[in-house]
């Protein structure tokens, strides 16, 4: 039997069905992909896994033995979640052996100069750009993403780890670096379960492939023996249409959005146009600063000077509020913190951006505000079991389609998307790219930023490069070779400049 065994596993939640008899054998040594949709129930099976959650049906065997009662072999099973949790306060070495209590002789850690000494053989192992005694908030977000995996690794008695989509935000180079280590950690032995949305990752790292289906599993297969494909369709149970160019038509219109100069935290004299039609992309590593200028145009940042015109007109920057009454909106990557009401229904969140049409002197009217908020939830295919289930049990990608509604209620006229599809599956992803391009040829300006080159070269018109807060290039997407765009993510000049 294989390390780890999932016996006919069934989980209920109030009105859904989870888990639906699972059967799935894990072995070591091996990458193990879960594949499917947002909902199909990777995470809840991870739960199980790691025995945050119990099984409402079956079981789980660990090393043949019947995890419920032996409650030590979740022990066995690392996880890595897709949100950094690092202390960014303290150290490297502080973060990799927090309780303190791992070494590996088995003994305590408390002095500084053991704890760097042993932190510097992760460092090493994992080729961290670290050293033992930095803080955690001065490394790069690959650094930390590597640094969280060889902190599951020090657990001395882990048999399985389980990263949960480590790659969302990372460039191409940095997951290279994700999966070398990968690669150390299988020939070592253990067993990885590996969750993605990136069909291009799962194929490059994974010995098996299981894909779930609104709760069941549908397959497992070896990697070898499947394609983009016939993945596609057993994770959706269809064919799915994956147009590899979704630019909108036109998009050389009048200037809609001019930003001149523009300064702020961590990036300096940034400018731009925005055109009418058009979908403007911006690419660069994580903490090149995008999210920050755009954060600083919605008015969540301060800028410290710049000039920005929309329309002709001057931009009060600063001012959220402003920006909403304006028709600029920001639909943010960190969805938990900046998108969603979590303790608030699907109805409240997306009504709270209609009151406009539903309230009367001051006062909702329900009725208006169920049909309104239907509409919605229809129009963009939302899944819910009803309107009134809390936003935070929806899967990651209907959480997003409930924002990008409820942003479209207000009538914009410029809506930022940083890093839209992430964590979202490739059907729900090919739906948010159709809608931007139907967005922006209404004459909706959209501005895409992304980590993900794929999704840029399908969607954008033109691309601007970032580097450590400065712009490092520009390009029109015919112009923009892989070769260049990645040189200039990378602060070497933008070749096929189109500036
Ligand atoms: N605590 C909970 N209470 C109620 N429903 C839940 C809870 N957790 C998950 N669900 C529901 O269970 C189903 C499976 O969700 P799960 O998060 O496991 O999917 P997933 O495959 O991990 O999706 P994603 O790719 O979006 O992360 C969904 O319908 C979800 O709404």
């Amino acid at each position: 039997m294989a390390y780890l065994h999932v016996d006919h596993v069934s989980k209920m939640f109030p009105g859904v069905k989870a888990l639906d008899d699972i059967v799935l054998e894990i072995e070591m040594g091996q990458v193990h992909t879960l594949a499917g949709e947002n909902g199909a129930g990777k995470s809840t099976l991870v739960k199980i896994l790691t025995g945050t959650e119990k099984p409402s049906q079956g079981r789980v065997m660990i090393d043949g033995q019947d995890a419920a009662s032996h409650d030590h072999l979740h022990k066995t099973i690392a996880y890595v979640p897709q949100e950094i949790n690092l202390f960014g306060n303290m150290t490297v070495a502080e973060n990799l052996f927090m309780p303190f209590s791992r070494s590996r002789r088995g003994g305590w850690l408390f002095r500084r100069r053991e704890l760097e000494r042993a932190a510097q053989t992760w460092i090493d192992r994992f080729k961290i750009a670290a050293r033992p005694g930095d803080k955690v908030r001065h490394i790069s977000i690959s650094d930390q993403q590597l640094l969280q995996i060889a902190r599951a690794c020090t657990n001395e008695s882990m048999k399985i780890l389980i990263l949960d989509e480590p790659t969302s935000s990372l460039t191409e180079t940095e997951v290279e670096r994700v999966f070398r280590v990968v690669r150390d950690v299988v020939s070592s032995g253990c067993g990885v379960v590996f969750i993605s949305h990136k069909f291009d990752e799962m194929f490059a790292i994974s010995d098996t492939i299981s894909v779930l289906r609104n709760g069941r599993k549908i397959e497992t297969r070896p990697a070898s023996q499947l394609d983009d494909r016939q993945l596609v369709s057993l994770m959706s149970g269809q064919e799915v249409k994956t147009d590899s160019r979704l630019q909108p038509e036109g998009g050389s219109g009048e200037v809609m959005l001019r930003v001149e100069g523009l300064c702020g935290k961590r990036f300096e004299d940034v400018s731009f146009t925005l055109r009418r039609g058009e979908i403007l992309g911006f690419a660069g590593l994580v903490g090149a600063g995008r999210s920050e200028v755009m954060q600083t145009l919605f008015g969540f940042l301060p800028a410290r000077s710049g000039n920005v015109q929309l329309e002709g007109r001057a931009w009060r920057l600063g001012d959220t509020h402003y920006s909403i009454r304006n028709g600029l909106f920001y639909l943010s990557e960190e969805r938990k913190y900046h998108g969603i009401f979590p303790g608030q229904s699907v109805r409240r969140n997306i009504g709270m951006a209609l009151l406009h049409a539903t309230a009367r002197h001051g006062v909702i009217d329900a009725r208006r505000e169920r049909e309104r908020v239907g509409d919605i939830v229809r129009d963009y295919d939302i899944k819910t079991p009803t309107m009134n289930k809390n936003i935070a049990f929806l899967s990651g990608g209907n959480q997003q389609k409930a924002i990008i509604g409820r942003a479209m209620a207000c009538d914009p006229r410029i809506l930022i998307f940083d890093e839209p599809t992430k964590g979202i599956d490739i059907r729900t992803k090919m739906e948010i790219y159709r809608l931007m391009k139907v967005l922006a040829e209404r004459g909706v300006g959209i501005i895409l930023v992304s980590s993900e080159m794929d999704e840029l070269r399908r969607c954008a018109n033109r691309i601007i490069t970032l580097y450590e807060g400065k712009v490092s290039g520009e390009f029109h997407i015919d112009q923009a070779s892989g070769d260049a765009l990645v040189g200039a993510i990378h602060g070497h000049g933008g070749s096929g400049h189109a500036a």
